[in-house]
């Protein structure tokens, strides 16, 4: 590898230097859960109900906080998959029809076979459900998940075989080998033990490469795309998790109750569990317990002490409730997990990378010869209805050279870039990248042949570490799925990962900042993320898109070299930027647009004293000075 770029002129930040604290969060973790284990046996018989209520509800809410927080879909119809779950199990143990079809199964397994009988049905009604109307955007998603938690909510009542309104009784407890699961102590550590598990997978998957792809997706479709993230797969598959978590939920509360009815599916409650996640804190997994806590202790309460306040009967509970979510939320508009996790923040020790596994190997690609045509875009138009974004634009950049795309506000560049990287189709005209035909072809297919990009509006996880946002870009090289990421069976691949992302934040001259939220960096460094994103992609081809735009002079002179190294290494690199010093002493070739059409191209020494471009910079003075930005005469 070549050497690194001037290091960016910057302090460490104070967040990433800082030591102190008495435990970390993960003996905080093991903490809880002993304190648990002890205390269980000693917990009066209704605090171990609620207890164990508690860690049902939490079982959904940790599916919405995956779907609503981490991958910004909301979902009002979760309850209905709680159902499915209860409704399977009960017809599985209890129904004359179950018992012919399953008679060879033992009684004790049956409800084993009822938890595979919901898991499978709710797969299948969440992968059609998902993939119609995860498609759809706004208000229109949340709309979608009432109609279809309406649908299945009456569906259970109007079943005659699932009992109609009145319900399944005579649900059998649950029985496990030497083990009698009938009392409510005994079922709620099997309860607490799932929700538990539930949130190591989660956690596990979260920290992960497809746990970054997950939470891309908050960001929008663009830029997970461009990173070769197949959002739409990603999306369904979130909500197919989040909808099994609510069926195990489900599940576990018909051999709680051992009846079911339809009452505890409908939509109120499929609120309530939105309620919990949001409540809690929705972009986390711990967040859901601490929302469904909040929420079932409330109610609880409520319930007892309100007939005694106010002397009477009537559904204030419900009323004051309200009031309360309203005011709640108004307080903690990120949840309640944030603030507390700020408060304690002086007791634990920070978080270090302590990633003993052995890094293994990332895919790499063989990149094209110097000179090789790795992008050809022929008579590109685009049109927005009348209006003529890019007409007819002929551009191609060859490996091991800085070809610059300039021209005027409104001249069509930023259409462009995204013509040729799949983030839009042109109307008419060719793309090929590497000798494929592109047109019409998602960017995550652009992104796969070696095309890395950045966005003229910076796009990041501004809340991940400066190291997680800039991983994203290598996702296409590494390939562990969802369940070797909860099992933590990636840890090799995921230690190349980190390593390759540090590698590139290091060249980039961020690497005081790996590991603060990229949020936190001023513009011009976000920017830069930018490009250390994309060079984890190791691409053959790079989109710069004003990279150099709210970056000081001795950022812009590191960037200028960074990129002349990368054009010695035999990358293709496409830059539009207003700077025209930065662009003059950089490109090897420019191409002017005016009004979406090319007006010139050629090397800066012609493209600085071509007529037209300075007449299109500025309207017709011609002693313009591209080395200083600045139009002679009028300065
Ligand atoms: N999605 C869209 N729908 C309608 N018009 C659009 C759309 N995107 C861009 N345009 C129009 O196309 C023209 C070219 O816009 P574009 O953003 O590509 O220019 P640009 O050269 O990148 O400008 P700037 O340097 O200011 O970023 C503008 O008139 C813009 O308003």
């Amino acid at each position: 590898m070549s050497t690194p770029a001037q290091p960016l002129p910057a302090q460490a930040p104070a967040a990433a230097t800082g030591a102190r604290g008495w435990i970390t969060r993960g003996q905080a973790t093991c903490a809880f859960v002993l304190a648990l284990i002890v205390a269980w046996p000693l917990l009066p018989d209704f605090t171990v109900v609620v207890a164990s209520y508690i860690a049902l509800y939490s079982l959904v809410a940790l599916g919405l906080v995956l779907l609503t927080g981490v991958g910004g879909m909301t979902s009002f119809g979760q309850a209905a998959f709680v159902g499915v779950g209860a409704y399977a199990t009960a017809w599985a143990c209890t129904s004359p029809q179950a018992a012919a079809w399953f008679s060879a199964v033992p009684a004790p397994l049956l409800p084993w076979l009822g938890l595979l009988l919901g898991l499978a049905v709710t797969f299948l009604i969440a992968w059609g459900l998902g993939a119609v109307t995860l498609r759809l955007s706004g208000h229109y998603l949340p709309l979608a998940t009432i109609a279809w938690g309406l649908s299945l909510y009456y569906l259970f009542g109007n079943m005659q075989f699932l009992g109609g309104q009145t319900g399944i009784t005579g649900i059998p407890p649950l029985r496990l080998p030497g083990l009698d699961l009938t009392s409510p102590r005994a079922l709620g550590v099997v309860v607490w033990t799932v929700l538990l598990v539930a949130i190591w997978l989660l956690h596990n998957l979260l920290d992960s490469r497809e746990g970054r792809a997950v939470r891309s997706l908050k960001t929008g479709q663009v830029m997970a795309e461009s990173m070769g993230i197949d959002t739409t797969r990603q999306r369904v598959k979130l909500f197919v998790l989040a909808a099994l978590l609510a069926a195990v939920s489900g599940w576990l509360y018909a051999h709680m109750q051992r009846f079911v009815n339809p009452t505890p599916f409908n939509l109120n409650i499929g609120i309530e569990f939105l309620f919990m996640a949001v409540v809690g804190g929705s972009g986390h997994l711990w967040g859901a317990v601490l929302g469904a806590t909040v929420i079932t202790l409330l109610k609880e309460k409520l319930q007892d002490w309100l007939p005694l306040l106010l002397g009477g009967s009537g559904n204030f509970e419900t009323i004051v409730f309200g009031l309360m979510m309203v005011l709640v939320l108004q307080r903690f508009a990120q949840g309640m997990w944030p603030t507390l996790s700020r408060i304690t923040a002086p007791l634990f020790k920070p978080t270090t990378a302590r990633r003993t596994t052995p890094a293994g190997r990332l895919d790499r690609r063989q990149l094209p010869a110097v000179g090789t045509r790795l992008m050809d875009a022929r008579a590109v138009t685009k049109r927005f209805g009348g209006l003529v974004a890019n007409d007819s634009v002929d551009l191609h950049v060859d490996a091991g050279e800085v070809h610059a795309l300039i021209g005027p506000n409104g001249a069509g560049k930023s259409t462009f870039f995204n013509m040729i990287s799949g983030v839009d189709d042109p109307t008419e005209g060719s793309i090929a990248l590497l000798s494929q035909p592109m047109a019409g072809k998602p960017s995550r297919e652009f992104a796969r042949l070696g095309l890395s990009r950045t966005f003229q509006h910076v796009r990041i996880l501004g809340q991940r570490s400066v190291l997680e946002n800039v991983a994203l870009g290598a996702h296409l090289r590494a390939h562990r799925g969802w369940l070797a990421s909860m099992l933590r069976l990636d840890r090799a691949e995921e230690a190349a990962l980190l390593a390759e992302a540090r590698r590139q934040i290091e060249r980039c001259g961020l690497g005081p900042f790996a590991d603060v939220p990229a949020g936190s960096l001023a513009l011009g460094q976000q920017r830069i993320v930018e490009i250390a994103r994309a060079l984890a992609g190791q691409p053959a081809l790079l989109l710069l898109d004003e990279p150099a735009a709210g970056l000081r002079h001795l950022e812009k002179q590191a960037l200028a070299q960074l990129l002349a190294q990368l054009r010695s290494e035999g990358l293709g690199i496409l830059i539009v930027e207003h700077d025209m010093e930065f662009v003059m002493n950089l490109a090897d070739r420019i191409t002017v647009l005016e009004f979406g059409a090319v007006i010139a191209e050629g090397p800066p020494a012609e493209i600085q004293s071509n007529q037209r471009v300075l007449d299109a910079y500025l309207g017709g003075a011609d002693d313009f000075d591209f080395a200083s930005d600045e139009k002679g005469s009028a300065a």
